[in-house]
């Protein structure tokens, strides 16, 4: 297999990065700054999908509510089958679902039952239709059921009283389905985090033409709002600052107390123009760490604006994705009070070398080219930029070498973040691992 070798940027050389936190460090910052928000607001189940549940719910009634049958067939009672079958009854009726049971008669016979109707009381066994003989106004069965076959007790679900949602649950679609099965209609979640979305750089453009042989489209604000985007955010695009410190400084002093979080892209680096950090500081914002054994993403740092959280990633798209993966996706969840996502560690056997220095913990888009005892094998894509999104948008997920790592060989197993479709698989398992 031929050898990838990653883009040498030499930045693994510099004395600086010596002091660079790690990457599990710069977490627990990130994490460390972000504190619940307390505001809960009361919405119909309707609107509830994809909202932080603010307030723990119990059952109000046993589930299922009633004894009902879990086929159609014919509903007995075992002790009506003496001695060896086949057995023959009266059908003495036919229950379907929602229909009241009425008393029953003492002799012995079957009903003709239908799937979710009662089991009426002295029943105590649900014989499903194909293994019944239906004739007229009898039915045989060959083989003996045995008590409870084929019904659904009540309360073998959920007792009443019992602790159906903890607070922190994200809600999804089948949670939806579970409050309203309950009978559960409004429901008490969080406010949404409010987040705002900043990009910087003189070279940045918005409109589809660029006005310079310079100029670039403003990938970054985009992805982010797409990142961020779900029920439990309202993000508002701030626009692009330019390479200016007063201009700079004037923004986020107009936003200083605006979001509960302000994530910025670009000028976090090292250069003249890199002037947000100064721009934050003479705005009263302060900066609680800078820069992470992390590629790509090295230059993020985290801090505050007033009341805002404040997340400065790179400008270089990719580390803009892995950030917000990583740090931002921890971060908004910890605003939002939602539960620490439980989410399993995935290996992945690299199908090629990869030539590298160790020193940062390094992410890389990959494919999945095959399977080895049920392993993913994956190959990597790009040349290790981190200016392009294009490996990453024909990547099944991104592997990582952890800071330790230098040369892998071809068979050796990673660490493998499958991108779900919501991608929100990266980050979660990141961070929680
Ligand atoms: N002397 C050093 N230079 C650099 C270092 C370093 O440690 N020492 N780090 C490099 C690394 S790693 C990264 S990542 C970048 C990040 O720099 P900045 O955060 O200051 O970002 P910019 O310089 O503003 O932009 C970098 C790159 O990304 C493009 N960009 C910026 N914003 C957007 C956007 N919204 N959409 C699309 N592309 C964007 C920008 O044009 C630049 O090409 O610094 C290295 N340098
Ligand atoms: O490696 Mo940088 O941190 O994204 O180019």
């Amino acid at each position: 297999m031929p050898e990838v070798t990653q883009k040498a940027c030499n930045c693994e050389v510099s004395d600086l990065q010596k002091g660079l936190m790690s990457v599990e460090e710069a977490v627990e910052v990130a994490k460390g700054l972000a504190k619940p928000l307390v505001t809960e607001q009361t919405i119909s189940i309707r609107n509830a999908c994809g909202r932080v549940l603010a307030k723990s719910l119990y059952a109000d009634r046993s589930m299922p509510f009633f004894d009902n049958s879990a086929m159609d067939g014919y509903v007995l009672r075992v002790e009506d089958m003496l001695g060896d079958g086949p057995w023959t009854f009266p059908v003495l009726g036919t229950i379907a679902a929602g229909n009241i049971p009425r008393p029953v008669p003492a002799q012995a016979g079957a009903y003709r039952i239908f799937t979710g109707a009662p089991v009426p009381s002295g029943f105590d066994t649900v014989v499903m239709q194909e293994n019944c003989v239906a004739n007229g106004s009898m039915v045989s069965v060959r083989s003996r059921p045995s008590h409870g076959d084929n019904i659904r007790y009540r309360g073998e679900d959920i007792a009443q009283g019992e602790l159906l949602l903890v607070a922190g649950t994200r809600l999804e679609p089948h949670h939806v389905g579970l409050l309203a099965s309950n009978g559960i209609l409004n429901v008490s979640v969080t406010r949404p985090v409010r987040i705002g979305i900043l990009s910087t750089g003189d070279e940045l453009r918005r409109n589809d033409k660029l006005d310079g042989p310079a100029n670039i489209f403003d990938a970054n604000a985009p992805m982010l709002m797409a990142l961020c985007e779900s029920s439990m955010t309202d993000v508002t695009d701030l626009g692009i600052l330019p390479d200016n410190l007063a201009l700079m400084t004037d923004k986020l002093c107009e936003i200083s107390c605006l979001y509960d979080l302000i994530i910025s892209t670009g000028a976090a680096s090292l250069g003249a123009r890199d002037l947000l950090r100064e721009a934050l500081g003479v705005a009263n914002g302060e900066i609680v760490a800078h820069r992470v054994a992390l590629k790509p993403g090295k230059p993020v740092f985290f801090g505050k604006l007033g009341a805002s959280l404040y997340t400065g990633l790179p400008g270089n798209p990719l580390a803009v994705f892995v950030g917000f993966e990583i740090f931002v996706r921890a971060q908004i969840d910890i605003l939002s009070g939602a539960n620490p996502r439980r989410t399993t560690k995935v290996r992945a056997i690299l199908r090629h070398p990869i030539k590298r220095k160790s020193g940062r913990t390094e992410f890389l888009p990959a494919r999945i080219v095959g399977y080895d005892e049920g392993l993913p094998v994956i190959e990597i894509l790009g040349h290790g930029s981190s200016g392009t999104l294009f490996p990453l948008a024909q990547a099944d997920g991104m592997v990582v070498l952890s800071s330790e790592v230098g040369h892998t060989n071809a068979g050796d197993t990673f660490s493998w973040f499958p991108l779900s479709t919501t991608s929100k698989a990266l980050g979660a398992s990141f961070y929680d691992q």
